[in-house]
């Protein structure tokens, strides 16, 4: 099967990259014959620097090679895909589309199998989520994915195809679940990256990953996912990785906030537009999400980060 990756930016560079290294035929297609040339040129990509490109891969900007694929991972930003989908919507008919983005689109307050569905209807949804920096994917490091798609038969021919001997693609019919913890972790990631820029510690790092991830199980149980998908890859597992590291943009945004700074606006931060997706929908939903929202109020510049401390700590007490 021939494969297209669409946006050729960190992540989508390194998924090729670790597909042209697992023999599969792959294609990198980047948005202008400036940004091919200067990966092409240069035999990486400086949105990936360190990471070489293997010989066997493809790089183009030809949207052509859309229409000769048969699958396509869709590496631009959330609130981007659904300008792409509909730009290229002939071209991307009848295939596979596997979104490799985390978000909650703002339009329709939906994910991105959802966007996919509307926008090209004759296509194959499909999500590829979970743990996983464009580095690590990119130097062959041991990795665990989801990949969710709501026919099993789909979902099997995508995981031999996407799976390596180092990144390991584990199957599922949640898309819902799937994308959800894939997007809600961004939000708890900029609220951790906040505390611990702000000297709160350790403690309050773990309390918020933990109440944090109570509200992700309990929007996207509300919005249909399985609770179980939430445990997984794509939830549990992301959370801890992006709460975590230093090589999260969601997490060094929120560094960068609670140490008084200003974030680097030039970044692909999914975790700011998530957070505002979020307090549409707990309103829409009448749920009461306050790590999410607190996150969502500093991003916008509505409370400070010692505002918002002050608003979760004078919270009624209640069980847990
Ligand atoms: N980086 C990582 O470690 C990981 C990222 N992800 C997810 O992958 C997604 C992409 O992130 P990432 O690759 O890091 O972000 P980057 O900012 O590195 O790259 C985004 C790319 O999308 C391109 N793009 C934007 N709009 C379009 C369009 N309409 N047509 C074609 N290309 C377009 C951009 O091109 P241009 O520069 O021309 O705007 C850019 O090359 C995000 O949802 C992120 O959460 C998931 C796991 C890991
Ligand atoms: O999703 C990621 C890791 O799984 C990447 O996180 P950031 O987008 O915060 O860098």
């Amino acid at each position: 099967m021939k494969i297209a990756v669409a946006g050729a930016g960190a992540f989508g560079t390194a998924l090729a990259i670790s597909l042209a290294d697992a023999d599969r035929d792959v294609t990198l297609v980047a948005r202008s014959q400036a940004a091919a040339d200067t990966i092409k040129i240069g035999q990486e990509n400086p949105k990936l620097s360190g990471c070489p490109l293997p010989n066997s891969l493809k790089v183009c900007s030809d949207i052509a090679r859309y229409e000769a694929a048969d699958v396509i991972l869709l590496a631009v930003p959330t609130q981007k895909l659904r300008t792409f989908l509909s730009d290229h919507s002939s071209a991307l008919s009848g295939k596979y589309l596997v979104a490799c983005c985390k978000g909650i689109g703002l339009k329709t307050l939906t994910g991105p199998t959802s966007i996919i569905a509307e926008c090209v209807p004759d296509s194959t949804p499909a999500i590829l989520t979970g743990p996983s920096f464009a580095f690590d994917i990119a130097r062959g490091l041991p990795t665990a994915l989801t990949l969710a798609t709501s026919k099993g038969q789909d979902g099997e021919v995508l995981q031999n195809l996407l799976s390596t001997r180092a990144l390991r693609v584990y199957r599922s019919e949640d898309t819902i679940g799937a994308e959800l913890g894939g997007a809600l972790k961004n939000v708890i990631a900029i609220g951790a990256g906040i505390a611990i820029g702000n000297g709160l510690g350790d403690s309050a790092r773990s309390a918020l990953m933990t109440r944090g991830f109570g509200e992700m199980r309990q929007l996207a149980e509300v919005l249909g996912a399985k609770p179980e998908t939430l445990n997984g890859l794509s939830g549990f597992g992301d959370l801890a990785l992006t709460c975590t590291s230093e090589l999260s943009r969601n997490f060094c945004h929120g560094l960068a906030i609670g140490r008084g700074q200003d974030p680097d606006a030039k970044k692909t931060v999914e975790g700011i537009s998530t957070a505002q997706a979020v307090v549409s929908l707990a309103t829409k939903h009448d749920l009461d999400l306050p790590v999410c929202s607190v996150v969502d109020a500093i991003c916008s510049g509505k409370l400070t980060p010692k505002e918002a401390l002050t608003a979760l700590l004078s919270r009624p007490l209640k069980e847990e």
